[in-house]
């Protein structure tokens, strides 16, 4: 039987359901398709379970860090855990769907994939990885389809790696036990959160990294990562390569071979995690039925609209694509973003939802809610380490790849009366990249407590592109670390 829609959606992650959500609000019916768990992999195995186990080392720092108050000691694990499991609803997500029902947004459970244009199939899911097959149906979309399918951690080819099952994000996040150690493959975000979470709740933590930590980030704030977790205890290896993996024993202990600058050693470890990037899901969601290449990352247009798509009518795109499926971005918050502008241009197309010749004109170089540009010079991340480190916009090197004209200004947090108050510890740097021919932020990264939460006035200001003369104005309140605006454009020359 086919059912049709004016919208089919496939996968309700949050980056999915945003896009069902926008395109619903503008008068179109819409129905999702979701292989496994309503809320995608953010609400179960990433950004939820992960931030929840990383908060109470955060707030244990912070008490540390106080004059007066008595030292918390070591973390009730049982307690973070359930803690943990209450905010990932321990895999139910009976509440998303009741969400959908209320906004009028149809689920549909099963895997999804293309069969040609505007046309889904849909069989029954076992989950979201494994070969689907079954009893199909399929579905028709009048107007748009948009794939929203996320992505999945890679295990690279390490001999022995793949055969010693060693964890991904999904066990480390999901654990129900904290091992005595844990071996960590990859510097990045998931390694370096993952190491403080762990480390935070008792075990012997090994990280390995190729290079250096967080190597997108500007590489003081990888440094003061490392400084960090080192001095938690952490046992940071830079500069080191895995070569092979050994578990003798099914669910013993796990040993890595690496070679490094220090010459060859091995690390063993109660649990290996790998954490060495995602890859967009689209091995199978049907690419080659519409010219496509399965198991690549949908390129897309700002507007969302798939590139490359067979027989596609300019001014009338049907395929979209958005969130970690794209490859563009890899946080639910960037995906959601490109999530809004996809829902959006879909109801100004094809719906009553807006101005159809402005979402189908180029956007230019101006801000239009019908094209993802903060995508390009304006995109957020947040590593919730102790420290935290958040930066906007493109690094130092970067920028200066890109020609830009940036200058540079740094300063030490500690040194702000509102970052001393709360502790003569308080660890710390604010960094901004200046264009000194319009004098605008263009960048800016933060690395320290709260940094996340501090982020968000460095993006206005990025987005808005304030000049500094005008920034000037915007009186930080004493004593707060907020002040770190002042000292920077005290140190700009204002
Ligand atoms: C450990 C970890 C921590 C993270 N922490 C943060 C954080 O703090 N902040 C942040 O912004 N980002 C974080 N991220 C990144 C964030 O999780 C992703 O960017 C986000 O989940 C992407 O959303 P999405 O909707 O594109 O994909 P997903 O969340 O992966 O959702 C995709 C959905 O599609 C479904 N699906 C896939 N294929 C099919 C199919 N063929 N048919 C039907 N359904 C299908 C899946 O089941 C899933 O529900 C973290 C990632 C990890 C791994
Ligand atoms: N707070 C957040 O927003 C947050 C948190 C976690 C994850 N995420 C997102 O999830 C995605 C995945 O994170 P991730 O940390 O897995 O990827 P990543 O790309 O951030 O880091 C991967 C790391 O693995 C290393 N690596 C790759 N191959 C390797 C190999 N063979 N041996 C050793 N090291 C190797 C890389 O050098 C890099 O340091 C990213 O898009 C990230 O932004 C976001």
């Amino acid at each position: 039987m086919e059912q049709t829609y004016d919208v089919i959606v496939i996968g309700a992650g949050p980056v999915g359901e945003n896009a069902a959500d926008r395109a619903a609000r503008g008068g179109l019916s819409v129905a999702v398709v979701e292989a496994e768990l309503v809320g995608g992999e953010c609400s179960y195995w990433a950004c939820i379970p992960s931030k929840t186990l990383l908060h109470p080392g955060a707030a244990r720092q912070v008490a540390r860090d106080a004059a007066g108050v008595a030292d918390p000691g070591p973390l009730d694990v049982s307690a973070v855990l359930a803690r943990r499991d209450e905010m990932t609803g321990e895999g139910d997500d009976s509440g998303q769907e009741d969400w959908l029902a209320s906004v009028g947004i149809t689920l549909v459970r099963g895997h999804g994939r293309l069969v040609g244009e505007r046309l889904v199939e849909v069989v029954p899911a076992t989950g979201v990885d494994d070969d689907a097959e079954g009893e199909t149906h399929r579905l028709a979309a009048r107007c748009a389809v948009v794939v929203s399918t996320g992505s999945a951690p890679v295990v690279p080819d390490v001999p022995g790696l793949a055969a010693a099952n060693p964890w991904t994000s999904r066990e480390a996040t999901a654990a129900e036990a904290v091992p005595e150690s844990l071996v960590v493959l990859g510097g990045g975000v998931v390694g370096v959160e993952m190491a403080t979470a762990y480390a935070d709740l008792g075990a012997r933590v090994t990280l390995l990294a190729r290079e250096g930590l967080l190597e997108g980030a500007e590489p003081f704030a990888g440094e003061m990562v490392a400084d960090a977790l080192r001095a938690a205890g952490v046992d940071v290896r830079l500069g080191v390569e895995a070569q092979r993996v050994e578990r003798p024993a099914p669910g013993g202990p796990v040993t890595v071979t690496v070679a490094g600058d220090d010459g060859p050693g091995t690390v063993t470890g109660a649990e290996l995690l790998v954490a060495t990037g995602r890859r967009p899901r689209t091995g199978d969601v049907g690419l080659d039925s519409v010219g496509l290449e399965p198991g690549t990352p949908l390129t897309i247009e700002d507007s969302t609209a798939v590139q490359g798509v067979a027989g596609d009518v300019v001014g009338h795109p049907w395929l979209f694509a958005c969130g970690d499926v794209t490859g563009r971005v890899g946080t639910t918050h960037q995906g959601k973003y490109q999530a809004r502008v996809a829902g959006d241009v879909i109801a100004a197309l094809y719906g009553s939802g807006g101005d159809g010749e402005a979402a189908a004109a180029s956007p230019g170089t101006g801000w239009s809610r019908y094209a993802a540009r903060a995508d390009h010079g304006a995109r957020t991340h947040v590593v919730f380490a102790h420290p935290e480190v958040a930066w906007v916009g493109p690094t130092e090197a970067e920028a200066t790849r890109a020609g830009l004209p940036v200058r540079t200004v740094s300063v030490d947090l500690g040194g702000v009366a509102g970052a001393a108050v709360t502790s003569p510890h308080y660890g710390g740097r604010v960094q901004v990249l200046v264009d000194s021919e319009r004098e605008v932020i263009v960048g800016a990264t933060v690395v320290g407590p709260d940094a996340a939460e501090m982020l968000h006035a460095a993006t206005i200001a990025v987005v808005a592109e304030v000049p500094l003369g005008t920034l000037w104005h915007a009186v930080p309140a004493f004593p707060t670390v907020s002040e770190m605006w002042l000292r920077l454009l005290e140190a700009y020359g204002l």
